[in-house]
């Protein structure tokens, strides 16, 4: 088949004049089209990638808008609603966390002035506020009110400033170190939160340790503890010393176990105590137990306790910084919480000192006392056993009621000294250091320091066995020519506790103080043989 169409045409002739504005028209508009086709290509070729691509990326950007702007549109159109719904939710959830923020700084504030009234002062993280009243410990802790019978029929109405704040920390299971005054009621701070985190008794072993420096203080917190817990069936047990020697406590149900570092000590090594379950462990009077002697048996006693959830707790009318270093190493999260001044006497202690210029001195001083008023009940304190039983011998013939306690003393006798101190039976008690801590007797109107104290510590705690729950109390110290060295540390703790002291003995020369204890000329007056 041919493909050639020439002829088709051939032959024709184009009138042009015929046909004139036709192709006036035509030739228009071919002029016009070849205008507007070379002005795209001339577009292209100006950008011949860039100018695609932007074409291109509008028409992308067009379509992914598009698509995403449907999707926007569609997502929007739904979650316009859902947005606004979420929105919404998210405002609310954002006002709420605001309102939230808001009455929980509403809270630190308030919480911050509390502690200020009560002059407590703490340190840690996020740490709970502090109790309005007892009432609390059941609308905030759920407490049994079989407890809080317990502590209106003690005649604990209000807590004191440290119950106010170490109940809630303990009771949150945030371990704590603390000093408050001497008589303040630590130890209702640290039994009250135990008994109530052990609910009920159990026989899952030993599950709370309260460890005190001397057997005394270990009695009487065991009375305190039974006192508190009366109704609830715990088994309570103080460590005697046959206990310590012959008990096998894995064969005998025991919720809380009071004893002295040394007697615990022996009872693990015997295997006859097992304190991997125990979660809750307190040091009462702390840094007396970080003391050298004690060192390692509290070292050990913190290792046996090697339950991961322990909640441990130091407690000290006195907190030297080596013991708030250990408490730190320690302790895990721990709050510090300081009541009034650190290492501070009772303000409710009249406090005076005597100067008696020799040993015949302080005798004759004690005696002047006694004969013009003796106020009883009265604790003396000397620094050694031998000198306790030095001036129980002389003072015995007085007629006074005296007593003695001190190491050098079988366990009955010092646990009679102690109840007829108690009872009223005798009426000055003539002590060592073994009862300077901890001790409390109720009512003792007056200590008298025959020897001066050996070190700051020891004054505050001697001291502090009178004026004790708010009641006003009153120290003596005698002092002589060996002592004067260290007067003005004594002077500054006085001043410290707004007692009047005279410029001169502030204006002292400074002294660091070493353990003071000088050899003193013997007592007794009668002459040895
Ligand atoms: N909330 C309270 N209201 C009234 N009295 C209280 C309260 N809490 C404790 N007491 C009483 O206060 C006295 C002192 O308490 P506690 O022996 O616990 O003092 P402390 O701070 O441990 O003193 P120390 O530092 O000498 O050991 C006790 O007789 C105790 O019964």
């Amino acid at each position: 088949m041919a493909t050639d169409t020439s002829f088709l045409f051939a032959g024709i002739r184009f009138d042009r004049k015929r046909f004139g504005g036709d192709i006036a028209r035509f030739e228009k508009k071919e002029s016009d089209d070849s205008v507007n086709i070379s002005s795209l290509v001339e577009a292209e070729k100006a950008e011949p990638v860039e100018g695609k691509s932007p074409v291109k990326k509008r028409k992308r950007k067009g379509a992914v808008s598009e698509t995403v702007e449907g999707f926007n549109v569609f997502k929007k159109s739904k979650s316009a609603a859902q947005t606004g719904n979420q929105s919404k939710d998210g405002d609310l959830a954002e006002n709420e966390s605001i309102k939230r923020k808001k009455e929980q700084n509403r809270q630190l504030e308030r919480d911050a002035l509390f502690r200020k009234k009560h002059n407590i002062h703490v340190s840690g993280y996020n740490v709970p506020s502090p109790l309005q009243n007892f009432e609390e410990l059941n609308s905030r802790y759920g407490c049994d009110s079989c407890l809080t019978r317990n502590l209106a029929d003690l005649g604990f109405r209000e807590p004191t400033p440290i119950q106010r704040q170490a109940i809630p920390i303990l009771l949150s299971d945030r371990e704590c170190f603390a000093c408050a005054p001497t008589g303040s009621g630590k130890t209702l701070a640290f039994v009250c939160p135990m008994l109530m985190k052990l609910k009920s008794p159990a026989s899952d072993g030993i599950r709370a340790v309260i460890v005190c420096h001397t057997r005394e203080l270990s009695a009487q917190t065991y009375r305190e503890c039974k006192k508190l817990a009366k109704g609830k069936k715990f088994r309570i047990k103080l460590m005697t010393k046959q206990l310590s020697r012959n008990a096998d406590f894995s064969k005998f149900p025991c919720d809380v176990l009071i004893s002295t570092p040394l007697r615990l000590r022996r009872a693990i090594r015997r295997k006859k105590v097992d304190l991997s379950r125990v979660q809750y462990l307190v040091l009462d009077e702390s840094d007396k137990l970080f003391e050298p002697v004690l060192f390692k048996q509290i070292d050990f006693i913190i290792k046996a306790c090697s339950n991961p959830s322990i909640i441990r707790s130091l407690f000290s009318a006195t907190l030297p910084d080596f013991v708030e270093d250990r408490a730190r190493e320690l302790m895990h999260d721990a709050v510090r919480v300081i009541v009034g001044r650190k290492n501070m006497a009772s303000e409710t202690i009249k406090q005076k000192l005597v100067f008696t210029g020799s040993e015949e001195g302080k005798l004759l001083a004690i005696r002047q006392s006694f004969a013009e008023s003796l106020n009883p009940p009265v604790l003396v304190f000397v620094q050694s056993k031998e000198r306790a039983q030095e001036l129980y011998d002389e003072l015995a013939f007085d007629n006074i009621r005296v007593g003695v306690v001190h190491s050098d003393l079988s366990q009955n006798e010092r646990e009679d000294a102690v109840d007829n101190f108690r009872a009223g039976k005798t009426w000055v008690l003539i002590a060592s250091d073994v009862v300077a801590r901890g001790m409390d007797f109720k009512g003792v109107n007056c200590v008298i320091n025959y020897d001066f104290p050996d070190s700051a510590a020891v004054y505050i705690h001697r001291i502090g066995r009178s004026g004790r729950a708010g009641r006003i109390g009153e120290a003596i110290t005698f002092y002589t020519e060996e002592d004067i060295t260290f007067l003005r540390n004594i002077a500054n703790l006085m001043a410290a506790s707004g007692c009047e002291v005279p410029s001169w003995l502030t204006e002292l020369r400074k002294t660091k103080w070493k353990k003071h204890r000088p050899k003193r000329d013997s007592i007794s007056s009668n002459p040895k043989d």
